[in-house]
């Protein structure tokens, strides 16, 4: 039985699996819901052709008070979890148990009638949740003032912009007293300013609430969340502290996102059998060039040579193009190492990765490219949240 006490969320080796074939999908749809009308057991531990799991023995609890950031790589299960949590899907196995009322802000729009005003939408949100009318006639200049769309709520929801939709829909979830928050990564839409409010809205709401937010803005989850639940290809990869969690998303990022690692060459005379760093672990503001070693057939004229680096929350941070310093290179016959100097890198301890892409005269076809051909370690004497160390 619920006590005082009680988590207001438990997930209990939850897992769900998709089809990737829509037409099996249908068909298996089809025939779960006849089974389950013949009485057969729903709870399965085996995939069928073309499944996979979303969402796989996923085990976590979150009490009122409390924050759970739920951080993980693009389809790694978060928005599945966040909808079989909603009620939106059903899992195939284990056991979710919601307390109070819900206030979810999931796929953009969802929950809105779009034929529908504003207005009518906060009323229909509301009684879903059990309020009463005038329980919502109480709220609703607040709610309408803190979306910024008084003057579209009596337009009907398919006129308003994605933003507009994202922050009634925000404004609503978290205004009609929820026991229980969830929001995705829509609020990603709102502008700056908005998000900005949202994240302190979050913040009254989690006082008197259980609130799990989806993010990868790995800055709001540090500011926000109490415990993070990072997930990867379903699973739970790390559940406990946001700090940890965060440190373990970005490590997980850095060695994907190296997974990914290849050289195109787009002319069939030069190959590249290498593209390195000069060093792969510098200190804020010392140098580092790039080298590229290849074979050509023929001298070639070098248009551009750019490179962009990624930080491991994959923000890109930095970027070098030969023209903007009026370097110029040369493809010469034979095999040789093109040198790249890129000068003096101020950025603040991290791990950095780089993409480079070399081009023909025109500076429009690409001679070769290399994606995450290599990493470098940024090590300085200070902590930091800002990304460039200035005056180095
Ligand atoms: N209804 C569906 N049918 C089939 N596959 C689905 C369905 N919904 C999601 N998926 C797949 O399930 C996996 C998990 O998707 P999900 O949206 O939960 O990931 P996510 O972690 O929220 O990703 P992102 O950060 O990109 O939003 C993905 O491979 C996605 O393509």
């Amino acid at each position: 039985m619920a006590t005082a006490e009680s988590p207001l969320i438990e997930v209990e080796h939850v897992s769900k699996a998709f089809c990737r074939d829509l037409k099996r999908a249908l068909w298996y749809g089809m025939k779960d819901i006849t089974g389950e009308l013949v009485g057969q057991r729903r709870d399965r531990e085996t995939l069928r052709r073309d499944e996979f799991w979303a969402v796989k023995d996923v085990s976590f609890q979150v009490r009122r008070g409390e924050c759970l950031g739920l951080i993980g790589r693009n389809g790694a299960g978060k928005t599945s979890l966040l909808r079989l949590l909603n009620g939106l899907i059903r899992p195939d196995s284990g056991q979710i148990t919601m307390r109070g009322r819900i206030g979810a802000l999931i796929a953009l729009g969802a929950g809105f009638n779009p034929v529908l005003t504003g207005r009518e939408n906060i009323y229909i949100n509301g009684s879903v949740l059990g309020l009463s009318k005038r329980e919502i006639d109480a709220k609703l200049d607040e709610i309408v003032e803190f979306a910024e769309v008084r003057d579209s709520i009596d337009a009907p929801v398919q006129t308003y912009s994605s933003g507009m939709k994202v922050r009634l829909g925000f404004s609503v979830a978290s205004s009609l007293q929820p026991d229980v928050l969830l929001i995705d990564e829509v609020l990603a839409v709102g502008d700056q300013s908005f998000r900005t409010k949202c994240y302190q809205r979050i913040g009254e709401v989690v006082s008197r609430a259980a609130v799990i937010i989806v993010s990868h803005d790995m800055n709001a989850i540090q500011r926000l969340g109490d415990r993070v639940v990072l997930m990867h290809r379903g699973k739970v990869a790390y559940l406990g502290e946001v700090v940890e969690g965060v440190e373990r998303y970005e490590k997980l990022n850095t060695q994907e996102v190296q997974s990914e690692r290849a050289i195109h060459v787009f002319d069939p005379d030069l190959t590249v059998d290498r593209v390195a760093l000069s060093r792969d672990v510098i200190r804020t503001g010392e140098p580092v060039s790039l080298l590229i070693d290849y074979t050509s057939r023929r001298p070639i004229e070098v248009g551009l040579v750019g490179s962009i680096m990624r930080d491991s929350r994959e923000n890109f941070v930095a970027q070098y193009r030969s023209d903007a310093r009026a370097d110029s290179y040369r493809i010469e016959a034979g095999s040789h190492r093109m040198s790249v100097n890129l000068g003096p890198i101020p950025l603040t301890s991290g791990r950095y990765v780089l993409n480079c892409g070399v081009y023909h005269e025109d500076k429009k076809r690409l001679l070769f490219s290399a994606i995450a051909p290599c990493v470098l370690d940024v090590q300085s004497n200070f902590v930091s949240t800002a990304i460039i160390e200035l005056g180095t």
